[in-house]
């Protein structure tokens, strides 16, 4: 199946924008700003009520955007993110019930780790790619570049806690495929509707280097 990582077109992308949406209506503007400053694969946390009928508005108003659900933490959300038009979808663990629903969705997914043996148990089960989560409180880069020696098949998003200041460091691991963060979303400019902020923030985010062999560099 194809990886959430290699979903979006053109170059590979280095950020994940992960976004916590309150109104459902700024769903469509805020998904063109993060478009328009270079990243079209955008991850909606089922965190608020808004955020089903965000990611339908996304997926049928915004074309040049590849919508995708995060905090998927049962098969419901599996159900209920593909159902309102999600084409990827993100979880901040996992378990065996929740893989198999990732997995039957037939979009892709990744889930989230945090430890080196739920690492081994992805791999285990076919999974080469995922999610580390919380990032900056689970061990961070050093964390990342100890299980690079013993698990040089996993790929990972870091999420949690990575900025703009941080995402290089990431980046610069061969096991880093791309992080994902909130910092182009700073919830004063969301309920600012400052859009060209946010825009000028993505483009930001979407300068930080795509590591080297990722997918599309291959
Ligand atoms: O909601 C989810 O599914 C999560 O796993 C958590 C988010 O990925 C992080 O909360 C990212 O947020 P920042 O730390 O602000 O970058």
């Amino acid at each position: 199946m194809t990886s959430v990582l290699d979903l979006a077109p053109g170059p590979a992308l280095p950020v994940v924008p992960v976004v916590v949406i309150e109104e459902a209506a700024d769903a469509v503007p805020l998904a063109r700003a993060l478009v328009a400053g270079g990243l079209p694969l955008i991850e909606v946390t089922l965190r608020t009520p808004a955020a089903l009928d965000a990611v339908r508005a996304i997926a049928a108003e915004v074309p040049e955007a590849v919508v995708g659900a995060g905090t998927v933490v049962s098969a419901a959300c599996v159900a209920d993110a593909v159902g309102a038009g999600a084409r990827f979808l993100v979880s901040p663990g996992w378990t065996e019930r929740l893989l198999g629903a990732m997995r039957e969705s037939g979009v892709p997914f990744l889930p989230g780790v945090s430890t080196a043996s739920e690492v081994v148990a992805l791999v285990e089960r076919g999974v080469r790619d995922m999610k580390f989560f919380p990032a900056e409180a689970a061990g961070g880069v050093p964390y990342l570049k100890s299980l690079a020696g013993p698990l040089p098949q996993a790929r990972f998003c870091p999420t949690g806690g990575v900025t703009l200041a941080s995402a290089p460091a990431y980046l610069s691991l061969p096991n880093v495929g791309c992080v994902g963060g909130t910092w182009m979303l700073p919830p004063d400019a969301l309920a600012a509707h400052d859009w060209p902020r946010v825009e000028a923030l993505a483009r930001g985010a979407a300068a930080l280097r795509a590591p080297a062999g990722t997918p599309a560099d291959r």
